[in-house]
């Protein structure tokens, strides 16, 4: 029997004790408070905002929204960016990806101050992260993570083959996947024989963003599929796995929606918390 992932369920089952810890903070008089910067009017970004925006509410943690127009300049967004790092009363920065063209997103979100960089994408947080002294991780890497663990997968010794290599999903969730013991491939565009590879897979995680990408002969049967693309196919939301011909097959999935989707919100909530909790150690 083929066992469903269910992001949702998780993201709510761990929700609860990020709410204890919250309510644990205010009991101290720390309200813990983030800002999200959206540059531009991408459509997807929109739906984003407003999904932390409403688990961010739900949860009683104070947040900010900075909607900018596509216009922005580079100086614009600094100064913004600058005033949030200053702030003391503020404990988390976010940037909306993907930003407009002639913005450089590694320049901008390396403008964050790495103590308040919730996304973990600084490059100080990013070699942090390699090198296994990291305090806040990418938030889909980490969820995936927390998510495998809650279901009891094993990771040491383990298969685990990722397709896609962005900053944001694939190479954050090679790192820890690494500091969970597990061999690790990351394929992309250029990989040849890809579903050779996928095949040694006894974790398989694709975050590629094209509906029906992972067809089942790329799958070891028993494998546990994470799936991670978000894709709109007839205004429907879909991943990248064909779900039906696949999920016979293996042991675990996710599914899309209410897999890693709603898990990628609650670990951004999770970051704020501890980015929060280190301000205040220190
Ligand atoms: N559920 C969630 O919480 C989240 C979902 N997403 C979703 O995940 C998907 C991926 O996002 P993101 O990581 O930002 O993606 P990017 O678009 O930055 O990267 C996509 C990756 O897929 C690779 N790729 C593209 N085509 C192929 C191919 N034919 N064969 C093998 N590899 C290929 C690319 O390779 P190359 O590098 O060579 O170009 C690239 O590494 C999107 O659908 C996005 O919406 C993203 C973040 C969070
Ligand atoms: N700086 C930055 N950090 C991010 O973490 C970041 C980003 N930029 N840019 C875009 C991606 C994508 N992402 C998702 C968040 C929530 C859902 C989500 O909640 N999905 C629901 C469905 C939501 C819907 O209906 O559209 C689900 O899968 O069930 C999906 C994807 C975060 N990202």
């Amino acid at each position: 029997m083929t066992e469903l992932l269910n992001g949702k369920e998780f993201a709510k089952f761990h929700g609860q004790h990020l709410q204890a810890e919250i309510d644990q903070l205010k009991e101290k008089g720390i309200f813990p408070h983030f800002c999200v910067i959206n540059i531009g009017d991408d459509p997807a970004s929109a739906v984003y905002v407003r999904t932390k925006k409403r688990k961010a509410e739900k949860l009683g943690i104070q947040q900010d929204i900075f909607q900018l127009p596509s216009s922005t300049t580079e100086a614009e967004v600094f100064a913004l960016i600058d005033r949030l790092n200053q702030d003391p009363e503020i404990n988390g920065i976010m940037v909306q990806l993907p930003m407009p063209k002639h913005l450089d997103p590694e320049k901008v979100l390396d403008r964050i101050d790495p103590e308040k960089d919730v996304d973990g994408l600084t490059s100080t947080n990013v070699g942090r992260l390699w090198q296994g002294s990291h305090f806040v991780e990418p938030a889909t890497a980490a969820g995936i993570i927390a998510l495998l663990k809650h279901y009891g997968v094993e990771l040491t010794g383990k298969n685990c083959v990722i397709i896609g290599r962005s900053n944001i999903v694939g190479k954050p969730l090679a790192a820890l996947m690494l500091e969970e013991n597990a061999t690790v491939s990351i394929l992309h565009s250029k990989t040849q024989n890809l579903a050779r590879l996928t095949k040694t897979a006894d974790i398989l995680v694709s975050a590629v963003g094209q509906a029906g990408f992972v067809t089942k002969d790329m799958i070891k049967p028993g494998a546990v599929v994470i799936d991670v693309g978000i894709n709109r196919v007839d205004g429907k939301l879909v991943g990248d796995v064909a779900f039906d011909e696949v999920s016979p097959l293996v042991k675990m999935i996710t599914p899309v929606p209410g897999g890693i989707g709603p898990i990628t919100v609650e670990f951004l909530m999770e970051g704020v918390i501890k980015l929060t909790r280190r301000q205040y150690g220190r």
